[in-house]
């Protein structure tokens, strides 16, 4: 390509494309999962009136009211609004639904089946918010809290077969010998990578839980790893001492969470194996500051995960969750919620619209980004080529040298060989929207290990 060429991406998945996924989404998984809000509204009005009188019922059906006009914009294809209430980011959602506006061909309105898939789901999450935000006094209800302390506790014997695995390794650690703790390292990213098969938004709100043991098939899946930058990961923290991390200071890790349940406790499980045998000092985790995509992990799902994990009855459970109390304590581990991970913006925009963030993330050593979403984000959700270089599709988004650890839950990839999409098409038609294909797909500076 000439120099002077501007480069143009591709265009963006949207529900204008029928029969596609994002269409398919917009028409049947997101009314879906409106209505189980509307349903699990309507189902504590009872609580809402021991809590807070009648003055809850009144807000119960005013909740009600905007979430079912929310439903009806969303299937007839109205144009999408601007947001009403003062939100500390209600500006910024506005702003970005002009930026929508512009790019407009024709004179058409921003709408929900005309416009990019990635922005009008992202809204529709932050307009239940709104709903709830203009229903006083239940404006911190969380819809979809029942559902994610459910996917918890239908995940228990995963659970504790993780939290016993993680107790044994560290009861035997032998922090000095490299290839004992990359052998761990790896099965417990991995466990971390297929957690993230159990995520509340593709399942449409459904029961998606861990049932199984993880350790078990991780051997099996590894055929399922579509892109495997494990050994670049490991570098990457092993030669940690990049812009974050120092002699003094030591590896910083920057996890950005998924989806809360059995996926969390799998983060969890990695940190603390990085910090325990001494491959990280510090890991900041960054999660949602409002309810997200059904399971998205919020700081009160962060906290009670930890909590619940420490007051097990099961004795390595605990002991895990108590230590996780520790490293919290000593700060060791802290958690983050910058609004921009609620916002709609394509990854690569965060430089000019989240710039403290971008600056925060630059003195990471290593980011893991957990998830299909994250995913999107990181490569704009856009038609790109498969055999596009993932380095291409950030399009300048690169704090630090990062990874996606995601299962393939929509229709967007990169960085593949040449053929292995349509070998993989071949076998299977939905090879990139069943979550049953992964990726640990890495960009950075990777520091030459010398002589590991
Ligand atoms: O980010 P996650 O939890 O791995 O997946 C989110 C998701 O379920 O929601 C969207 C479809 O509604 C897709 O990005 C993906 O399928
Ligand atoms: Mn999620």
């Amino acid at each position: 390509m000439a120099t002077d060429q501007v480069f143009i991406p591709p265009p963006s998945l949207s529900a204008k494309f029928e029969g596609s996924f994002a269409y398919l989404t917009v028409r049947d998984r997101l009314p879906t999962i409106l209505t189980r809000v509307i349903d699990t509204i309507h189902r504590n009005k009872n609580n809402f009136f021991e809590k807070h009188g009648q003055v809850g019922v009144e807000a119960e059906k005013r909740a009600i009211s905007f979430l079912s006009k929310l439903r009806n914009e969303l299937q007839t294809d109205k144009p999408v609004l601007p947001l009403t209430e003062s939100g500390d980011d209600t500006e910024a959602w506005n702003q970005y639904l002009q930026r929508q506006q512009d790019l407009m061909e024709d004179g058409q309105q921003v709408s929900w089946f005309k416009s990019p898939w990635l922005y009008v789901e992202c809204y529709m999450y932050r307009r239940i918010q709104e709903a709830l935000w203009l229903s006083p006094p239940i404006c911190d209800f969380d819809a979809f809290k029942e559902a994610k302390t459910h996917s918890f506790f239908e995940s228990q014997q995963a659970i504790i077969s993780l939290c016993t695995y993680l107790r044994e390794i560290l009861s035997t650690t032998d922090a000095t010998n490299k290839k004992w703790l990359l052998e761990h390292f790896l099965r417990f990213l991995q466990v971390s990578l297929w957690g993230n098969r159990c995520d509340l938004s593709i399942s449409a709100g459904l029961e998606n839980s861990q049932k199984t043991s993880p350790m078990d098939s991780l051997s099996d899946l590894q055929h399922f790893v579509l892109v495997d930058d494990s050994e670049k990961v490991w570098s990457a923290l092993t030669s940690g001492r990049g812009p974050g991390g120092t002699e003094e200071t030591g590896v910083r890790v920057d996890v950005v969470l998924d989806n809360a349940g059995f996926e969390l406790v799998a983060d969890l499980v990695l940190a603390d194996f990085m910090v325990s045998v001494g491959l990280a000092k510090e890991v900041r985790f960054h999660g949602k500051s409002i309810p997200w995509f059904v399971s998205d992990v919020g700081e009160r799902d962060f906290d009670w995960t930890v909590s619940q994990t420490a007051a097990s009855n099961h004795k390595h459970v605990s002991s895990c969750g108590v230590q996780w109390k520790r490293h919290v304590k000593d700060g060791a581990w802290s958690y983050h919620d910058h609004r921009f991970w609620t916002l709609p913006h394509e990854f690569c925009d965060m430089p000019a619209d989240a710039a403290d963030l971008y600056a925060t993330l630059q003195g990471s050593d290593l980011i893991l980004f957990k998830g299909d979403l994250n995913y999107r984000r990181l490569t704009g959700d856009r038609t790109w080529e498969h055999t596009v270089p993932f380095e291409r599709a950030l399009g300048g988004f690169l704090p630090a040298p990062l990874c996606s650890v995601r299962t393939l839950k929509a229709n967007v990839q990169v960085g593949l060989e040449p053929g292995q999409a349509e070998k993989l098409a071949s076998k299977d038609a939905e090879w990139m929207t069943s979550g049953k294909y992964a990726v640990i797909q890495f960009c950075g500076p990777v520091q030459q290990q010398q002589g590991s």
